[in-house]
């Protein structure tokens, strides 16, 4: 385990990546790590002038429905099933500063733990009201939000009788299309998260208590639904944990 003591002020503009707090590409107990984890030593290349003043993908177009997955794929009047919940939290950067602007986009399976994707098998049972995607931005104190439902767990053909804990995706961008980080956010209290070889490929215990939103009991809605807060870290020593997949590690 690394030392995150908040003893010492962080100083100067690059915080590299701490390799200790990341899970390694190569995690065999995580089966498919294997193939796509690099074979080769990794090159750090700089932005481009068009990766850097591109257009960002979404963030003039958001709908007014985006950030309420509830209903954003039902039909009129109708809402997906499953236990309300909000879901909320901040986007920091590595001195805690908010960070506004940022396009956030989530997905998650329904209430049974199932994705409405043409490759999904798991036999659950599709919600016809629940589409299982949104989107929102953070503000200028870089607060993001949405309702959902609280997915299902699943099982997943990785071992035998291996499931994935309650989740959902996160995938996070910047002020430039190159800029895309992606992570999970888990539920407080879930016992199946220490069970997840996806989770066990997390060195540290600290890495992935950061993944686990705890219940926020005073932002519920009385009679409608309960709250989750989850603040994501994008860099410094107390960085959120990024997947391996889409970044290289
Ligand atoms: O990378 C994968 O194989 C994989 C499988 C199941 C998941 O829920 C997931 O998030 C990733």
């Amino acid at each position: 385990m690394s030392d995150r003591s908040n003893s010492k002020p962080e100083t100067g503009a690059f915080f590299a990546r701490d390799r200790a707090w990341h899970p390694p590409a190569f995690s065999p107990g995580y089966k498919t790590s294997v193939l796509r984890s690099p074979q080769r030593a990794l090159l750090s290349l700089d932005g481009t002038i068009s990766e850097i003043t591109g257009p960002v993908f979404g963030h003039s177009i958001l709908n007014e429905l985006d950030n309420d997955l509830i209903h954003n794929f039902a039909r009129p009047g109708e809402s997906a099933v499953g236990e309300r919940i909000i879901v909320h939290g901040r986007v920091l950067d590595e001195r805690g500063r908010p960070v506004p602007g940022v396009l956030l986009e989530f997905w998650q399976a329904n209430a049974g733990g199932r994705y409405r994707h043409k490759k999904e098998t798991y036999l659950a049972a599709i919600d016809p009201n629940f589409g299982g995607c949104g989107r929102a931005i953070s503000d200028d104190e870089g607060r993001y939000a949405f309702r959902t439902i609280r997915p299902g767990a699943y099982p997943w053909p990785n071992g035998v009788n291996d499931w994935r804990p309650a989740h959902i995706h996160f995938s996070v961008f910047g002020h430039g299309f190159a800029q895309r980080l992606i992570t999970q956010m888990y539920f407080e209290g879930d016992p199946m998260i220490w069970k997840c070889p996806i989770v066990g490929t997390i060195p540290d215990k600290q890495a992935i208590e950061q993944l686990i939103a705890p219940l926020d009991w005073g932002n519920t809605i009385p009679m409608d639904a309960r709250a989750y807060k989850f603040d994501i870290v994008l860099r410094g020593r107390r960085s959120t944990l990024f997947e391996n997949r889409l970044e290289g590690n």
